[in-house]
């Protein structure tokens, strides 16, 4: 489980986390929702520990953060790390060459699930690709918990299915994923909880289940609910 307590976290003057709080389990889908600016990266960040936070704690399966984490948690940015001219073989054997927790087989499973080539050229993909390219390299990693920030940005309505498919298959497996995202709609029916903030703090935390069944809500609804007070 990752626990993040009490975060605070300021830049300069300016005040981001005032205090945030949540749990985000193994098997589960957990989704990070609030407006441009809000801090979902930035938490996302704390919880890899590249970012210093002010106060709190952050706890992964009970375990302070630290930065030698990455055998556990993995975070898929929104932007591709690898060079342009490296070829998507090649971005595989670099990650082959420096993670012990690299799995080839789910590296290979995952080319054939997003139709990808492996001998294009990272330069020559489309946003589309690219970003498949950056789930592929995050979720081939035997870790615990993957961390993706804005999978579905800026990429059409029909790679934004083909991308939330790979949700409810088995190469997610029982790994725990956070995931910010402004496309609710897209993977709405798939998150488990979902984790709406404001203005530095959480303001609701819920089982997107729990809401669906017995409130007869969707996602949407609540956080219309919530945000449109
Ligand atoms: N390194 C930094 N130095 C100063 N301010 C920063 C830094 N990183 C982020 N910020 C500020 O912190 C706030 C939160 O940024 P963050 O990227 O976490 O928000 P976000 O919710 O992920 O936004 P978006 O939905 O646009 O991706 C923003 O106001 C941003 O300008």
């Amino acid at each position: 489980m990752i626990e993040v307590k009490e975060i605070t976290k300021n830049y300069g003057r300016k005040k981001i986390l005032k205090g945030v709080s949540f749990t985000a389990n193994k098997g589960e889908i957990t989704c990070l929702i609030g407006i441009n600016g809000v801090g979902k990266t930035t938490i996302l960040n704390a919880i890899m520990a590249l970012t210093p936070i002010n106060k709190g704690q952050i706890l992964i399966n009970g375990e302070t953060i630290n930065k030698n984490m990455f055998e556990k948690i993995t975070f898929i940015p929104d932007a591709i790390t690898m060079l342009p001219q490296m070829k998507i073989s090649d971005a595989m054997e670099f990650m082959n060459d420096f993670y012990t927790c690299w799995n080839q087989k789910r590296a290979t499973e995952l080319l054939g699930f997003f139709k990808l080539n492996e001998q294009d050229r990272i330069s020559s993909l489309s946003k589309g690709n690219t970003a498949k390219v950056n789930l592929l390299l995050g979720l081939a990693m035997d870790v615990d918990f993957v961390l993706m920030d804005e999978p579905f940005s800026g990429i059409d309505m029909f790679s934004r299915e083909e991308i939330a498919k790979v949700f409810t298959s088995h190469l997610i497996e029982n790994r725990g994923v956070i995931i910010t995202t402004h496309e609710i709609g897209d993977i709405e029916h798939l998150i488990d909880k979902v984790v709406l903030l404001d203005e530095g703090i959480v303001i609701k935390e819920f089982s997107a289940e729990e809401a669906r069944e017995n409130e007869g809500k969707s996602v949407v609804d609540v956080m219309r609910e919530v945000y449109q007070k």
